[in-house]
């Protein structure tokens, strides 16, 4: 058997609906060398088994490609393969030094946007591709002595901030309890969100109680793009991380992202996120209840925009890179009556902001992505 013939076979089986067959053809098209099959069963296994996909990276006849080490290290670092953080700082900067792009931009998403480490590698960016540059703002103004420092400068406070701890700057409210942290994400990642995110913009939907399906409704204006599992990627799986750290819940029970673009006057109205097991029925079945959620802010909104607890008479002022989480339910599952809330109409400007709702238990997404092995 040659690549095509593997190739040609999957796509086969995968149309008759064949998954595990498929999979195990484009195994043997990865074993013969072919990429985007190698990392389709790659990725494919790691939810179950990321210390495999790993492995058979490395024994792949494409093993020397940076964009398979990208991915390899990407499996192994999310599928809490013990590595230390120095070895993943170095070998993502050695493999944007070999023109993958990604690992530049994922090596940014964890550097101070003030730092000398962070315009070294927008510099190096700049370089390699400018459009990918001007659409997230990079500029190349380098200011470091020399490169060799930068480059140590650079590992170090990468390698510091893979191990970053979150604690909350505010505890607005203790019963529910509704907690809020500043800066987790940096004005690089918001926007980097916003850029690579905001071409799968749909109006949002909100459960029709009769037929439990998603419906255009009043009650929800904005736009919402849901950050689908063939869209995530090292800066999606990252925030997915920090979610779980600080909402202490497990990876595989969130639901998918959305990124949500509110224009001027539109809103979302006064509403609980948790679900009506009998309402809301076909929902419920994908994880259970909806125990927590998580709001991160991605612009700063000068007039309007607010997320608003109107029982506990709570107004939170939308500002870049902070994470509001909240909790929907009770440990019985039971509806918390003070998480009703809503989000303000806007005055004149977009409000953009990237949200996760947390299940009771496993989610089609986060099985998907995080499988079964996930610690969280
Ligand atoms: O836009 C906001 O501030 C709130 C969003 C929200 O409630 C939700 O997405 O569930
Ligand atoms: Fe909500």
């Amino acid at each position: 058997m040659n690549i095509e013939q593997c190739i040609n076979s999957a796509n086969e089986a995968h149309s008759s609906g064949n998954t595990d067959e498929a999979m195990l053809w484009l195994k043997q098209a990865g074993e013969l060398g072919d990429i985007n099959a190698a990392l389709d069963y790659a990725y494919y296994k790691s939810g179950e088994n990321p210390n495999e996909s790993v492995a058979f990276l490395d024994g792949a006849g494409c093993a020397d490609s940076p964009v398979v080490q990208f991915h390899k290290l990407l499996i192994g670092y999310f599928g809490d393969i013990a590595w230390n953080p120095k070895f993943v700082a170095q070998t993502l900067l050695s493999l944007g030094e070999e023109g993958v792009i990604e690992a530049y931009l994922v090596t940014l998403s964890y550097l101070s946007v003030e730092s000398s480490a962070f315009s070294y590698i927008a510099g190096k960016v700049c370089h390699l591709a400018p459009n990918i540059s001007s659409q997230l703002k990079l500029t190349s103004e380098v200011s470091v002595s020399t490169a060799l420092s930068a480059h140590q400068q650079t590992v170090d406070e990468l390698s510091s901030a893979l191990i970053r701890v979150y604690e909350p700057s505010k505890i607005l409210d203790k019963s529910l309890p509704i907690e809020v942290y500043e800066s987790i994400l940096s004005e690089y990642e918001c926007r980097y969100l916003i850029t690579k995110f905001n071409a799968l913009l749909k109006p949002s939907m909100v459960v029709d109680p009769v037929t439990g399906r998603g419906k255009i409704d009043s009650v929800r204006t904005s736009y919402v793009a849901v950050i689908e599992p063939a869209h995530c990627d090292w800066i999606t799986r990252k925030l997915d991380k920090t979610i779980s750290q600080i909402t202490h819940t497990l990876r595989q029970n969130g639901e998918a992202l959305n990124l949500l673009r509110y224009s001027p006057g539109q809103q979302y109205k006064p509403h609980y996120d948790g679900l009506n097991e009998i309402n809301d029925a076909l929902m419920f079945k994908d994880g259970k209840q909806r125990i927590k959620t998580a709001l991160v802010y991605l612009n700063t909104i000068s007039e309007g925009g607010e997320t608003l607890f109107p029982k506990l008479d709570i107004r939170i002022a939308p500002k870049s890179g902070t994470m509001v989480v909240f909790s929907n339910s009770d440990e019985n599952g039971k509806l918390l009556l003070n998480s009703y809330h809503a989000g303000a109409p806007t005055v004149s400007e977009n409000k953009w902001l990237v949200t996760k709702w947390i299940r009771e238990c496993t989610t089609m997404y986060g099985n998907l992505i995080y499988g079964t092995y996930t610690k969280g």
